[in-house]
């Protein structure tokens, strides 16, 4: 058996759930009869074959491993066993004397064995390398006194650490640190993904994450979570790229974008908006800049048609005389300065589709939320975020949730951008972009996804919010993947609007060998 496979391995990696609905499947698995223990040793059975592929006795023959007092306890106990009989040398760290049954009968067993049980930390530290299994989705009160002395031990001792779950100490839903955290290496998280990894704010904490898919029966999972799922994770299973086109279309019919973006100060962010736009392959790009920005973005970009717009003593666009109708989609506001409120104005009077990034949303933080006839998508960083919705701050700071009250307090689609990127709309779907890389934090990668955004809704043309969703959160996905190709093809210092743009196309080209690889 392999590790996270299965035939239906790929459709389960898009689901998210909260403790609650993790223990509802669980319960219905049971129900239909499957022995709690037999669940147990498949998962254990799993979870040990991808640690011996991770570190080999070769690599590092002596294993601590610390056990909690539930089944989270209970898989590591198994794990302890396997690796014990495989010929690791292993120390279990046991510092409870109340456990469930089933975890007290695998510690009686593993001692029973020749393995060191204890509940003396110091043989544990002794280790090459350590497994968490001391709290999984069960944890519901901060860990504090001996307990959370001895994770500071553990997670100064430098030691690679393998979490069984998840990291001890998050909250599964949250992804806070709940009194104290095991710091991990890698993350084996059991059967779905738990809401908490997938957080800005676990990420210190989680280190590598992969999916241990032990084959909870879809009827359950969608029993629990509905046959569409309210919360999904953006994978490449998703993500339908690159858009269907007609042997047939012409230009006009793959969508026409216009990008009303850049000033004197801020020159690059039209370029890199437009990179973005291009990429996406939409048939027709406008770039509206400044008019004596025009000759140098002509330039670099000859494929676009770029418009010169009135502009004001300091650089930046006074007006945009332009028939609005003409657009299936404007992206507006990378690098206009924080005296964009009239082109705001302008942009949103007209009921296209519309890209809100940057300035536009520091104007429309100033201009305050009026309703619109088109359509909506603000991309918002955390600070941009924090400007337009200050009362939801107050409230949680929650990145998933703050992004669904901000859609639906406004019924736009939101894409906060972060580390982990989500996306809602607001009729209650969302998004949770899994994987990224800090290579993208540096200045003008957000200005590249406002593009690529604007490009992919302007030939996509959704019609349901929903659908509006999927295709903000597809961008967030396409443009994070751009971003790990880039880092793969240049180092963590060279992703930029060049190789951004590259690493677009090569993910576009990977999605499609991957499709003609199904077909
Ligand atoms: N069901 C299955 O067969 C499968 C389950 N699976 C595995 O089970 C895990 C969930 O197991 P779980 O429900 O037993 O919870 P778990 O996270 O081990 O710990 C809860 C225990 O900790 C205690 N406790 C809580 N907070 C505490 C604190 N601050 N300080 C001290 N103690 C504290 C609390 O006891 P209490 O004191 O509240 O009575 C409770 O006993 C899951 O993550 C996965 O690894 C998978 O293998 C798939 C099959
Ligand atoms: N630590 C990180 N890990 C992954 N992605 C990141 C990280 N920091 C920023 N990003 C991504 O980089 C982009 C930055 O956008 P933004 O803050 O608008 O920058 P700019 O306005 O300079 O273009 C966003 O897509 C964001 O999700
Ligand atoms: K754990």
């Amino acid at each position: 058996m392999q590790p996270s496979n299965g035939p239906m391995g790929g459709m389960r990696d898009r689901y998210v759930v909260t403790a609650a609905q993790m223990q509802a499947i669980e319960s219905r698995v049971f129900a239909a009869g499957m022995p709690v223990a037999a669940l147990m040793e498949k998962v254990a059975g799993l979870i040990t074959q991808r640690v011996m592929a991770w570190r080999s006795i070769a690599q590092g023959p002596r294993v601590g491993i610390l056990a909690g007092p539930g089944h989270n306890g209970g898989d590591a106990l198994v794990v302890a066993r396997e690796l014990h009989l495989r010929g690791y040398q292993v120390a279990v760290y046991l510092p409870f004397e109340r456990r469930k049954e089933l975890t007290d009968r695998h510690a009686q067993y593993a001692a029973s064995l020749g393995i060191e049980v204890s509940p003396d930390l110091a043989p544990v530290l002794a280790a090459d390398w350590l497994v968490d299994g001391l709290f999984g989705f069960g944890l519901e009160r901060p860990i504090e006194g001996a307990l959370a002395e001895a994770i500071d031990q553990v997670n100064n001792s430098g030691k690679p650490i393998v979490s069984i779950d998840l990291p001890s100490g998050l909250h599964t839903d949250s992804g806070a640190v709940l009194g104290k955290a095991i710091r991990s290496t890698l993350t084996l998280c059991l059967g779905l993904w738990k809401r908490g990894l997938l957080l800005d704010r676990a990420l210190d904490w989680v280190g590598q994450a992969e999916l241990i898919d032990f084959d909870l029966p879809l009827a359950d999972i969608q029993a629990i979570l509905g046959p569409d799922p309210q919360l999904n994770r953006i994978t490449a299973h998703l993500a339908q790229l690159p858009l269907n086109r007609s042997p047939a279309t012409h230009k006009y019919e793959q969508g026409h974008l216009l990008v009303v973006a850049g000033s004197a100060v801020y020159m690059g962010a039209a370029f890199l908006a437009a990179l973005g736009a291009r990429s996406s392959g939409v048939g027709m790009l406008t770039v509206a800049v400044p008019a004596s920005l025009k000759p140098w973005l002509v330039a670099q970009i000859p494929e676009a048609l770029v418009v010169a717009c009135p502009e004001t003593d300091m650089g930046k666009i006074a007006r945009v005389d332009l028939d609005l109708a003409r657009y299936d989609a404007i992206a507006c506001g990378c690098g206009l300065t924080r005296e964009a409120t009239p082109i705001v104005q302008a942009v949103w009077e007209s009921d296209r589709p519309l890209v809100l990034d940057a300035d536009g949303l520091n104007a429309l933080a100033q201009l305050g939320w009026r309703d619109r006839q088109g359509p909506v998508v603000l991309t918002p960083h955390w600070g941009e975020f924090q400007r337009l919705f200050p009362n939801l701050v107050a409230q949680t700071s929650d990145r998933l949730e703050l992004a669904q009250r901000a859609a639906q307090q406004t019924g736009a689609i939101v894409l906060l951008k972060g580390a982990r990127t989500v996306v809602a709309e607001p009729g209650g779907q969302s998004w949770m972009v899994p994987e990224s890389t800090p290579g993208l934090a540096r200045g003008g990668s957000g200005d590249v996804l406002a593009g690529l955004l604007g490009g992919l809704v302007a030939q996509a043309r959704p019609t349901a919010l929903t659908d509006w969703g999927y295709w903000a959160a597809t961008a967030a996905w396409w443009h994070a993947q751009a971003g790990i190709q880039a880092v793969q093809d240049r180092s963590i210092l060279g992703v930029n609007g060049a190789s951004l743009a590259d690493g677009l196309l090569t993910v576009a080209r990977q999605q499609t060998q991957a499709l003609e690889k199904q077909s």
